[in-house]
């Protein structure tokens, strides 16, 4: 805001302006030379004589009480951080024969401080009082109203104004702009006598609008955090429909994408066209009573629900463990645990079911530890002949049998060195390898494959498995010396039934990462879509949102509907939550946990859907490797499942 208005920068001459006043009313300076200060007068007092401003007006306008009141109400921040400050100015100008007014953007005078004798002859002669309202539609040009509609500092002086009325009276003002939206919220004004008029008054004015707009700022800025919080956090809570927040000046914070703030009523007027929110909230200053803006839910339009890629509030109160993401707060708990083993350099075992992200965990560990800048080697125990596990983990020497490389090779104990080994599916590995590893683990040290020379191992060994390892112990397949040197931080991954929240989170992540991978353009997804997928039991956790979405998306394009999910899904009804639990005993049985220790029944629905599910994906893709793919689980997990309803694949291909 500069300091140019012709208000300001001309010298006052009340001869002069007396003058122009004559040649105004008479219309004689139509052809006459006018300066910029003068051709202002002239165009200000012409727009209030256009607008039938009463120029003979001796009192200002005053509102009724309520209205008053309202006003207050509506400008209250504003006067609670003005308040003080004009106070604390007014205490200094001792003497001063003037008086400190605050108004609104509606020219409402909000509070007035200052000498008392001005402040009585002001409400006694002008009916300048609190609640008195002086915007230049009502009260002509004067310091207040001018400087609304100018949205500029200025100095209106004695016969400048246009009514007869406030002659007596020289007003400095200078609107108070909003922090971040630069719109006028508001005037200070200093109004003297026009015999008392100074010149700086208007510097006065300046420097405390500036001051209360820099309290303003922080007070908003603090509020505006505020309502960003409150924005996500609803976001999440209410994944399928749209969130808008607004200020308390009724000004849109934040809105989910896909709705458009202009076609909701964000006011919930009666009989209005527009979308009625279905729940609206008022947002508080934490630990206060202080409303600082509302929170309105508004159900989505069918079809679209949520976009990618966006910034959505949902993505933003997930947490993030490099590739990992959670919405869960158990498995935020869980992750803070581990991430707080990382640094120790001890073994770490994962327990989940398939496809519920151990891999990436891992991952997250190698690339958090102080071996981040070693090699990470990842190894499928589950996917090596029993024949080929010792020359895979311990290399072997040249020539040491038929068909091996001539040169020899490194196994991945000498391939992780510095670094982290992976150790998939480690509960697949026989007998005879566990007591191999375990040597390994113990003396750190190993021989190639057809070598006598030791070579030593310097590697952090992350482990996972789908399986429950306690119970194979009691079965005597996998030893449980080697499991107490694996698992001495042993941490348990959730499938994602039982962790839903996270069934949108990761939706949406995938969707993310396909449009990137395929270039594709940003994509939405149905409502009704979107409700059968988070009511799904996702036994391929989160291998299988991959791979649905993957597919929903090339079939479907921008835009996923339920005719672009696979039939199990789309055909798969909302568990009950009983149902949903007794499906996760179910599948942990099938996984080798004892379904007896943990007191469930195997439900027989659900076993049948299972044996459905995957004889119509074996009749539908013939091949072994597409099904997995297909239905998000690893080869392994396939066969157990084959042989655990009865099933011989090779019937169905
Ligand atoms: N919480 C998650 N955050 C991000 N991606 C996830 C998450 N959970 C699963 N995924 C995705 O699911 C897929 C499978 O992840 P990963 O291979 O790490 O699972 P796994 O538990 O190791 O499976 P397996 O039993 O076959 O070893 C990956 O594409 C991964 O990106």
């Amino acid at each position: 805001m500069a300091l140019v208005n012709p208000y300001v920068t001309y010298p006052k001459d009340r001869r002069n302006i007396h003058k122009l006043r004559d040649r105004f009313e008479v219309g004689r300076f139509a052809n006459e030379q006018l300066n910029v200060y003068e051709k202002k007068l002239i165009t200000d007092w012409s727009r209030c004589k256009t607008i039938g401003v009463d120029p003979g007006m001796r009192d200002g306008i005053v509102i009724p009480e309520d209205e008053f009141r309202i006003a207050v109400a509506h400008s209250s921040f504003i006067i609670e951080k003005a308040e003080p400050i004009l106070q604390k100015v007014s205490n200094l100008l001792v003497g001063v024969p003037g008086i400190l007014i605050l108004t609104d953007n509606q020219g409402t005078i909000l509070h007035i401080v200052g000498d008392s004798s001005v402040r009585m002859r002001a409400a006694d002669e002008s009916s300048l009082i609190e609640g008195s309202r002086w915007l230049e539609s009502l009260a002509g040009t004067n310091g207040i109203g001018t400087a609304i509609a100018q949205k500029e500092a200025v100095h209106v002086f004695s016969n400048e104004h246009f009514c007869e009325g406030w002659h007596q009276w020289s007003c400095a003002a200078t609107p108070i702009l909003d922090p971040f939206t630069e719109e006028v919220l508001g005037v200070v004004d200093f109004t003297t006598f026009d015999k008392d008029y100074r010149e700086d008054a208007v510097g006065l004015t300046y420097s405390l609008s500036g001051h209360i707009k820099a309290e303003l700022r922080l007070q908003l800025e603090l509020e505006r955090m505020q309502l960003i919080h409150s924005y996500s956090d609803h976001s999440s809570r209410y994944p399928a429909d749209g969130i808008v927040v607004l200020d308390r000046m009724g000004r849109v914070v934040r809105s989910s994408p896909g709705i458009d703030p202009d076609e909701c009523d964000l006011f919930q007027r009666c009989r209005c066209e527009k979308e009625q929110p279905k729940m609206v909230q008022q947002v508080y200053l934490p630990g206060t009573e202080r409303e600082i803006g509302s929170l309105l839910v508004i159900h989505r339009k069918k079809p679209v629900t949520i976009s990618v890629p966006i910034e959505s509030a949902l993505i933003r109160c997930v947490a993030t463990f490099g590739e990992f993401v959670t919405a869960s707060e158990n498995l935020k708990l869980i992750m803070e645990r581990i991430s707080k083993v990382i640094p120790s350099d001890i073994n770490v075992l994962l327990i989940g079911e398939t496809g519920t992200g151990k891999e990436i965990v891992a991952n997250y560990i190698h690339a958090h530890s102080k071996r981040h800048a070693g090699p990470f080697v990842a190894v499928n125990c589950g996917a090596i002949s029993k024949e080929l596990f010792e020359s895979k983990f311990f290399g072997y020497e040249r020539g040491a049998f038929t068909g091996a490389d001539p040169r020899g090779r490194k196994g991945v104990f000498e391939c992780a060195d510095g670094g982290t080994l992976f150790l998939d599916e480690v509960g697949e590995m026989p007998l005879e390898i566990q007591a191999a590893l375990l040597r390994v683990l113990e003396t750190g040290r190993f021989n190639r494959v057809g070598s006598e020379k030791e070579i030593a191992t310097n590697c952090r060994i992350v482990a996972a498995t789908n399986r429950s390892l306690s119970h194979e112990i009691t079965r005597g397949t996998f030893r449980a010396d080697l499991y107490y040197r694996l698992g001495v931080a042993t941490f348990d991954i959730p499938p994602l039934r039982e962790r839903p929240e996270d069934i949108p989170v990761l939706i949406q992540r995938t969707m993310v990462s396909l449009c990137r991978k395929h270039d594709l353009p940003p994509s939405n997804i149905s409502e009704e879509a979107m409700e059968l997928l988070t009511g799904y039991s996702w036994p391929g956790n989160g291998r299988e949102v991959r791979n649905v979405i993957e597919s929903a998306m090339i079939c479907g394009g921008s835009s996923i509907s339920v005719q672009d999910l696979p039939m199990n899904i789309k055909y798969s009804q909302k568990l009950p939550q009983e149902a949903i639990s007794v499906s996760g005993a179910h599948l942990t049985a099938a996984q080798g946990r004892s379904p007896d220790s943990t007191g469930y029944r195997i439900n027989a629905n659900i076993s049948q859907r299972e044996v459905h599910l995957i004889i119509t994906t074996l009749e539908k893709y013939k091949d072994i490797a597409l099904a997995c793919e297909a239905l998000g689980v690893s080869r392994a997990t396939f066969y157990r499942k084959c042989k655990a309803h009865g099933i011989t694949p090779s019937d169905y291909i």
